[in-house]
């Protein structure tokens, strides 16, 4: 069975001082935790203080974004090489805060996965429905779209090896989050498409989160769901306590997953 992770977000949150603080705190508090893996994505200001901090735990560093170009003239942009220098393992891609604020397309978000596995980052790949969509009956179509104009060109090998965190835009800071029976059916709706495009291997691999609005108390009924592999969070991974007995609830739940 796939070992579920949980991955905070910080967003725009944390300066290098907090984001020390949280590691600090935080470090102590999943010790020996069995069952999830872990992974910190803090804003890129930090990246280079919290890595030595993480060097030796379980806990792995995860950034926000790339861009897709190795270097050139892209003022403010930051690329794959400058986050693998820093120990960065996992990146996120195409959250819909990037896609409805920042304009980001789906052309995109298929050229940063591709250059996130060119530069053998794991890609966590944000896909979700807005509300308007989702009340049109349109959520299968939408997710649809987006998880395969992102995984246009990849080898199954790869998408063995992704993450896809399936993040319906109307729960993100909400505090209404989907149903975990919900969110179980568009991670199987998901599985099923890679399991069309990529076969099997890819299909079993592939790690589907949920995110939107997770919390301590609601993370468990989500790690349960044999197709739902852990969480992508945002606000409820700020509190190095708060995060620490999410992870908790997390790993103790996915124990109880079918094999
Ligand atoms: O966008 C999210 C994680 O990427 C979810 O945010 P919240 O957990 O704050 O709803």
């Amino acid at each position: 069975m796939r070992t579920p992770l949980i991955a905070a977000n910080w967003k725009m949150h944390k300066t290098v001082a907090e984001a020390r603080s949280f590691v600090e705190a935080f470090l102590p508090a999943v010790r020996g935790l069995e069952g999830a893996d872990i992974a910190l994505c803090p804003p890129f200001t930090a990246l280079a203080a919290v890595g030595p901090l993480l060097a030796g735990s379980a806990v792995a560093l995860g950034a926000q974004d790339l861009y897709h170009e190795d270097r050139g003239a892209f003022t403010g942009e930051i690329a794959p090489g400058m986050l693998t220098e820093l120990g960065v393992r996992y990146v996120i891609v195409g959250h819909s805060e990037r896609r409805t604020l920042f304009g980001e397309t789906d052309e995109l978000v298929r050229a940063k996965v591709a250059a996130a596995f060119r530069h053998g980052l794991t890609p966590i790949l944000c896909v979700g429905e807005q509300l308007a969509e989702r009340e049109a009956g349109r959520t299968e179509a939408v997710v649809t779209r987006q998880v395969e104009a992102a995984l246009t060109g990849l080898e199954a090998a790869q998408v063995e090896r992704l993450v896809i965190a399936y993040e319906p835009v109307w729960a993100i800071g909400t505090g209404r989050a989907a149903t975990a029976a919900d969110a179980g059916a568009v991670c199987r709706l998901i599985r099923d498409r890679i399991r069309a495009a990529f076969g099997d291997r890819a299909a079993r691999g592939l790690r589907i989160q949920y995110g939107g609005s997770v919390k301590a108390d609601n993370i468990a009924d989500f790690a349960r769901d044999p197709d739902i592999d852990g969480a992508l969070v945002g606000g409820a991974s700020l509190d190095p306590q708060g995060f620490a007995a999410l992870v908790r609830a997390a790993a103790e739940a996915a124990r109880g997953r079918r094999a």
